[in-house]
């Protein structure tokens, strides 16, 4: 699988959008060159189950999911993430 980084080049900065729904969403993306993630409904699920703490939580859900998903592929910063979690 080619990242998106070697297919637009350095220069141009990318965010991925669209079906993010878990930290291991996040790490896919990030492993495939994104510089970040949008989230859309992930968040509205969260607002509409708890209102503004539901968001939060929802945030935290996610950044929860990514840092043990890191914990286990032996990543210890966003910066190292790159393809070789993909295998
Ligand atoms: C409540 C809500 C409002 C949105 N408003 C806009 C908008 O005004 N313009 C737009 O281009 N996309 C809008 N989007 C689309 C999101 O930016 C995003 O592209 C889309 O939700 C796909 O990501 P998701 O799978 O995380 O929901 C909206 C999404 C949500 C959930």
């Amino acid at each position: 699988m080619g990242s998106c980084r070697e297919a637009v080049g350095s220069e141009v900065e990318v965010l991925f959008d669209g079906g993010v729904r878990s930290g291991q969403d996040v790490m896919r993306a990030l492993a495939l060159g994104a510089r970040a993630c949008l989230v859309g409904r992930a968040y509205v699920y969260g607002l509409d189950a708890g209102g503004e703490a539901g968001v939060a939580k929802a945030i935290e859900i996610l950044r929860k999911e990514l840092s043990v998903t890191m914990a286990l592929t032996g990543t210890r910063s966003v910066e190292e993430i790159d393809q070789r979690v993909l295998n």
